[in-house]
């Protein structure tokens, strides 16, 4: 008896229409939409997230922590350090509340994601997984993931996951809904998936070639390569090594030193910066002309705004 049992889908698909009847110009609204409660359309697929987060639930332990900050950079912490930092069913319901949280969040600027106890996270909880393995179930835990890592990397914050230890499987998958990846020496991102007789789910695979490129997506897939610190330096996967308080040229904490290598791409007045990412965003995920009318569109927020306004009145000079 499936667990995810599909109810509503016939509102969900009138929904999903509406959604593509949309004009071109609302594809921005489209890649910034805060999800309606109940059914969302995502990627291909229609799914009922009321439902699922109902069913998630029934897989409880650890937590999704959120953590915002004065100076607009928030940190989001994968705890499960019992389970390696491995998502239960309820901590992807977390997850998916985070991000809901942070979509609302007006002043942030940055994000970085980090795992508990030093160690990143170590994909889904394979307790649950064992528990929901049948086809049906697997593509709806698979959708709820995808939909919520999809978002992520749409936040107007520029991301980075702080790699510590081992981001395995789906924890991998969650490094590449970040911006930017940092690791700690010692530290290993695998995609483990083959070894599961699997692929990503959770968005990782179209993710990792729009990162390292195709060549290199299918070694770290079809080889589950361990990517070190170096290796990742090296196919463009990884942006920097951390060293902790003890590593050389710094001080502070693997979290502090992220936050200080940060803070040189969010400094400045957040509606500037959650700009910059919102016009990346779309040159990114868009075709060209209707990146071109975001870029208009967003460009036209921050011209004569108070930034900029207090930047013509400064007359500062760029040495
Ligand atoms: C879409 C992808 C997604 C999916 O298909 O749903 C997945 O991510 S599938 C899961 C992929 N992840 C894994 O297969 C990782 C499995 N774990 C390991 O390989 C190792 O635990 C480790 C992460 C390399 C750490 O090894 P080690 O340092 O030797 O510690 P332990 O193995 O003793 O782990 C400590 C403790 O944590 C439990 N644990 C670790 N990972 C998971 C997990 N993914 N799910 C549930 N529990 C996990 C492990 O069982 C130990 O607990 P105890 O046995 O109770 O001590």
């Amino acid at each position: 008896m499936s667990l995810f049992l599909h109810s509503r889908m016939v509102s969900c698909a009138l929904k999903r229409a509406l959604v593509r009847s949309s004009s071109c110009c609302g594809v921005w609204s489209r890649l910034l939409q805060r999800p309606s409660r109940g059914c969302v359309s995502s990627s291909l697929h229609v799914f009922d997230r009321d439902e699922i987060r109902q069913k998630l639930r029934a897989f409880p332990g650890g937590s999704v922590d959120l953590l915002k900050q004065d100076s607009g950079v928030a940190v989001l912490t994968i705890n499960n350090p019992s389970r390696m930092n491995a998502f239960s069913g309820s901590m992807m319901v977390d997850l998916e509340e985070r991000v809901t949280q942070l979509e609302k969040w007006a002043d942030g600027k940055g994000l970085i994601v980090q795992g508990a106890d030093e160690t990143f996270c170590s994909g889904s909880d394979l307790n649950a997984v064992r528990a929901i393995s049948n086809p049906q179930d697997g593509r709806k835990m698979c959708m709820f993931m995808q939909d919520a890592l999809t978002r992520l990397l749409r936040l107007p914050l520029v991301s980075v996951a702080l790699v510590e230890g081992k981001a395995l499987g789906g924890g991998a998958e969650l490094t590449t809904a970040c911006d930017f990846r940092l690791m700690t020496p010692g530290s290993v991102i695998q995609f483990v998936h083959k070894h599961m007789g699997l692929v990503p789910g959770w968005g990782g695979a179209a993710r990792l070639v729009r990162i390292v490129g195709s060549q290199n997506a299918l070694k770290l897939l079809g080889g589950a390569v361990k990517v070190d610190p170096e290796l990742g330096a090296h196919m463009g996967l990884a942006d920097g090594v951390m060293e902790g308080s003890q590593g050389a040229g710094g001080t502070g904490t693997p979290l502090q030193r992220a936050e200080d290598w940060l803070g040189r791409y969010v400094e400045g007045p957040a509606p500037v910066i959650r700009a910059v990412k919102k016009v990346v965003l779309s040159g990114r995920e868009l075709p060209l002309s209707e990146a071109l009318r975001t870029e208009k569109d967003v460009f036209g927020t921050v011209w004569g705004a108070p930034a900029n306004l207090q930047a013509l009145a400064s007359k500062s000079k760029h040495k």
